[in-house]
């Protein structure tokens, strides 16, 4: 065992820059992140085009600096410096987007794509059915709005190719997300860009919350965009009142996730009553008015597992896959292609889905991964010194059941360190409190469940901490996916005990994380070395 200080020890990672200080501006170029990045996508480039023919690659530049006066990109409460970070283009207004719509993204900060959405944008825009993949806090949230609204709105083009809404009646963009979190996070997302006036062309459908109130809402405000859960949606469409039959974008963000089980029935009916299935014009001419007629399928996620390459193939029109410095047709990948399987389970429920994606495309490359030994019923007083010795000040604290989490918030708590309990046992009013004070640096540690693992964009998160293991390795993805994100650095402890070990390292190699060994001693991160 070597002791260090937490400042000796990541010295010769990210040279003055204190670990998890938080004080003081982070650089990616002060982590030496820079050539950490490079390295990952040469690799990942190689790799990923093996047998792969590339059909689209974005005009990429030089990467460049964005940092200084620009650090209002970011939007935190504590401006994080981005020196450089996954742009690929100078401006939003190079990939076509309409003025005014560049205009209000200027307003909200945002003034250079990333990667993924400078690929993405541009063949959304020209009506490809798409996947799109990315790693967890990318931005692939706007990389698919983006295109919905410029055609979508107030903010789109003058000029619309010679598509005409006339009498809008039906909605226009569904939304699919598989939790009221991920839903209102994107619901706000779309208010911000459209701005005050324009708010009610953006309607919330997401379970715990009043129905007939959602759909008052829908019958008055005839919205153009609807982001919901699948349950909410599927009931109110089935309810005929949902009129989306000629609705022209459907998006299912964390699409692998939407493939669950228990989302099975509600899926099946959202794929068959939004919009006209693009499957509809295979044989007929493809002319881009035939094109237009149906409807745009885009499915987003970090992970992407073969079965959702085969439900895309299914539910699309020749699809492609969106990486950052990519687009491939889908039907150049097959299961030992370079989109792997998954564990996650697929809608046919085939068992065929069980090999992990190379997961150096779902993490940012920013990110510390840690893991350290303890009995069971010391997790907890482990996680306080974790957070201690790393200063973190805004942790997420994954537990497996939740009957564990309050007992755990009892105990940090009784130490003096604010805590709160996140899960679907609590009213969608609670979570949206819980998560609102967390945001606002009320709450230091979160302690929750599978249900905050996937694309909840908490930015000021700078831990994340396993007390339970994760069952495979991309839940393990889309949990260490909460900090680091668009660039800003982070960490990731997994407490476990003895006889787990094996299945962390595994999930390591899994990752092809370096997964270090540690402790914590006297308020310092101890690592120890193999
Ligand atoms: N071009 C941009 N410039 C600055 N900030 C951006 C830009 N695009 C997105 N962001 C910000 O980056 C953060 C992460 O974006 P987003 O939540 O869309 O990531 P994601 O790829 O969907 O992550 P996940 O896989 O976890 O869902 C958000 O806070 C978003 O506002």
């Amino acid at each position: 065992l070597r002791k260090f200080s937490q400042f000796t020890r990541i010295a010769p990672f990210q040279g003055n820059v204190r670990f998890l200080s938080g004080s003081g501006s982070l650089t990616l170029a002060s982590l030496g992140l820079k050539s950490e990045i490079k390295t990952v996508s040469a690799n990942e480039k190689n790799k990923l085009q093996q047998g792969v023919s590339t059909i689209e690659v974005p005009k990429r530049r030089e990467q460049k600096r964005v940092g200084g006066n620009k650090t209002g990109f970011v939007k935190s409460k504590n401006p994080v410096d981005i020196k450089t970070a996954p742009f690929a283009v100078e401006s939003f207004s190079e990939l076509g987007l309409p003025p005014l719509l560049v205009e209000r993204l200027e307003k909200e900060g945002f003034t250079v794509p990333t990667d993924v959405q400078a690929a993405a944008v541009p063949t959304v825009l020209k009506n490809h059915d798409v996947v799109i993949q990315s790693y967890t806090g990318s931005g692939k949230t706007l990389a698919y709005l983006l295109p919905i609204l410029s055609r979508v709105g107030p903010l789109r083009g003058e000029t619309l190719n010679g598509y005409e809404t006339g009498n809008k009646v039906d909605i226009e963009a569904v939304i699919v997300a598989p939790s009221r979190e991920l839903g209102m996070q994107i619901v706000r997302e779309v208010e911000k860009l459209l701005g005050p006036a324009n708010k009610k062309l953006v309607q919330q459908l997401v379970g715990g919350a009043n129905r007939s109130r959602q759909e008052e809402a829908l019958r008055k405000n005839k919205p153009s965009i609807v982001v919901g859960t699948p349950g909410r949606i599927a009931e109110i469409s089935a309810a005929g009142k949902l009129p989306t039959h000629g609705c022209r974008y459907l998006v299912l963000d964390e699409v692998d996730q939407l493939l669950a089980f228990s989302f099975r029935e509600d899926m099946k009916r959202i794929i068959d009553h939004v919009g006209r299935r693009p499957g509809a014009c295979r044989g007929e001419p493809n002319s881009p008015l035939v094109k237009r007629a149906a409807r745009q399928t885009i499915m987003v996620s970090a992970t992407v597992p073969f079965s959702v390459i085969r439900a895309a193939r299914s539910w699309g029109c020749d699809p492609l896959l969106i990486q950052a410095n990519k687009v491939v047709p889908l039907e150049s990948l097959t299961p030992s292609g370079p989109v792997n399987i998954s564990g996650t389970p697929s809608i046919t429920g085939s068992s065929s889905d069980v090999q992990a994606m190379p997961c150096v495309q779902s993490l940012p490359p920013n990110l510390q991964h840690y893991y350290t030994i303890t009995r069971i019923q010391h997790k907890v007083d482990m996680l306080r010194r974790c957070v201690h010795a790393m200063d973190a000040k805004c942790v997420i604290a994954f537990m497996n059941h939740t009957k564990q989490l309050k007992d755990a918030v009892y105990k940090l708590e009784a130490r003096g360190m604010n805590a709160a309990e996140l899960h679907g046992d609590l009213s969608k009013l609670i979570r949206s409190t819980i998560l609102k004070k967390f945001r606002n640096g009320e709450i230091r540690v979160l302690l929750t469940n599978e249900l905050s693992a996937r694309g909840l964009d908490l930015p000021e998160c700078d831990l994340v901490v396993n007390l339970g293991l994760p069952t495979d390795s991309v839940h393990y993805a889309h949990r260490a996916g909460r900090t680091g994100r668009l660039g800003r650095k982070g960490t990731v402890v997994t407490i476990c005990e003895q006889p787990e070990v094996f299945v962390v390292k595994k999930l390591g190699k899994q990752l092809s994380l370096s997964m270090q060994a540690c402790e914590f001693s006297e308020g310092n991160l101890v690592i120890i070395e193999d």
